[in-house]
């Protein structure tokens, strides 16, 4: 980690710039993977498959038959852990649902706002490097509580090309209707422009790394609908002499293990506490599985000495991370300064991992800077709000005037024609 000692304000926007940013490279591979696949359907997803992953697709639906195995494969262990995260996940996304308000505006004006699902969506399960089932839980389950009917899972298999077990007995559990064994950009490409197995969909859903992400950028200006850009993951942690560094330094390394391309940031107001973190960080990383990953995520990562708190939230603010976590003493105050972050966790215990996979919040978040105008997955993401209004003949008398004074004034006599029409009506039956 690069350590960097009271930056001033005008800095801070190229130190805290993503190792991501304005990739032209990747921008030009994916247009041109986007193109084959419109131009090709399945027989581009099976080349580019091929060319890019160096794997056979043997068919494009997951046949039966590896579904049907599925829970067979996976520890009792493990299925207990997926079937309690998804209790936890149902359980916070469910109360996300709003009843139906009908709001009487004027006397005899009433409006109301229902919400309706989105019939087909596609969800990006990323397996690139690791098999994130969590993910196909983030999604599912709130398009399951929308009340979605088609939910098509794209993910890349592995050599073999199996998805993992898990992955499948997630699928089942909630409410999956197929999935096809492509990932990367082509898998966003077919579930935009629709291929003769997979099909279009509505709004695509879920995170992936830099080809994946860009793709979904890209097709979002040919009609289809995405989330938000959920790239490789972040954490930045604001930490003074109240954190637990071997705490701290295990949460940044939970995100650089995602990859390479993972950004983590530490801020605190003390050295000392820098310095222990950072100790800590080269014990726990030589014990990792993942740490060649993590070693070059670090790379591009900051520890960030700054003059006080208040200073360092309002850098985090700049900032605008996927993942907050506060570990100071006054978190609740510091909690209420965030103004730009994905998902914040609280205090020495609220490891970032819990929010992961089985707190109940959702791990599908905006990356890259995007925390300031985009939020995390949620129910909504697969409804649209569709606004009702109903009238009855005094709510009529009430508005024309108004109606009608503004319509001319824009100079539109057609629209105040419609009122006046059902005035006379009114008026007419009353003579
Ligand atoms: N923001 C979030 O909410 C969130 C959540 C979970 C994971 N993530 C991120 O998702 C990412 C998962 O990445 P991953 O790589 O493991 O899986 P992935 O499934 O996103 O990507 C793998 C695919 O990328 C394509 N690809 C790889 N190299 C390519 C190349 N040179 N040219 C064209 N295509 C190429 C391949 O087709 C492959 O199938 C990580 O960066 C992780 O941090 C983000
Ligand atoms: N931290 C990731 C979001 O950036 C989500 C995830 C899935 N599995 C483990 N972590
Ligand atoms: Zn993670």
């Amino acid at each position: 980690m690069q350590y960097v000692q009271y930056p001033p304000k005008q800095y801070w926007e190229r130190l805290l710039e993503r190792p991501s940013a304005n990739n032209e490279f990747v921008n030009t591979v994916v247009s041109d993977i986007l193109q084959r696949v419109k131009d090709g359907g399945d027989q581009a997803l099976i080349s580019l498959t091929q060319e890019i992953e160096g794997r056979i697709v043997a068919a494009i639906t997951l046949p039966g038959s590896d579904w049907r195995f599925a829970s067979e494969q996976i520890s009792s262990s493990l299925k207990a852990a997926i079937d309690q995260a998804i209790k936890n996940i149902r359980c916070f996304h469910s109360a996300q649902m709003e009843p139906v308000k009908k709001i009487e505006t004027m006397t005899g004006v009433f409006c109301w706002r229902k919400s309706l699902p989105m019939k087909r969506v596609g969800l990006y399960i990323p397996g690139g490097t690791a098999p994130l089932f969590s993910t196909l839980l983030m999604l599912a389950i709130p398009a399951q509580i929308a009340g979605c009917k088609g939910i098509y899972v794209c993910t890349p298999t592995d050599k073999n090309g199996r998805v993992h077990p898990a992955i499948l007995y997630a699928a089942q559990q909630t409410g999956v209707t197929e999935i096809f064994t492509i990932g990367g950009a082509q898998a966003i490409g077919a579930l935009a422009f629709g291929t003769e197995t997979i099909p279009k969909v509505d709004k695509i859903f879920g995170p992936g790394n830099q080809y994946v992400t860009q793709a979904k950028q890209l097709v979002s200006a040919t009609g289809v609908a995405i989330d938000m850009p959920a790239g490789p993951s972040e954490v930045a942690i604001i930490a003074d002499e109240f954190c637990n560094p071997d705490f701290v330094a295990a949460d940044l390394l939970s995100q650089a293990e995602h990859g390479i391309d993972s950004q983590v940031v530490l801020v605190s107001d003390s050295q000392r506490v820098i310095e222990k973190i950072q100790q800590s960080l080269n014990v726990q990383l030589a014990k990792i599985s993942r740490n060649e990953i993590a070693i070059a995520a670090l790379e591009n990562s900051k520890a960030i000495l700054v003059n006080n708190l208040e200073e360092g939230m309002e850098l985090l603010n700049a900032y605008a991370p996927e993942h907050l976590i506060i570990a100071c003493r006054g978190y609740e105050s510091l909690a209420d300064k965030v103004q730009n972050a994905g998902s914040v966790f609280l205090g020495n215990y609220a490891a970032e991992s819990v929010g992961d996979y089985a707190s109940g919040t959702n791990h599908t978040l905006p990356t890259n800077g995007f925390a300031k105008a985009f939020s995390g997955v949620s129910v909504d993401s697969f409804l649209k709000k569709t606004t009702f209004q109903y009238l009855t003949e005094t709510g009529l008398r009430n508005i024309a005037p108004i109606v009608t004074e503004m319509a001319l004034a824009e100079g539109l006599d057609a629209h105040a024609n419609a009122i006046q029409v059902r005035i006379k009506q009114l008026n007419d039956e009353i003579n």
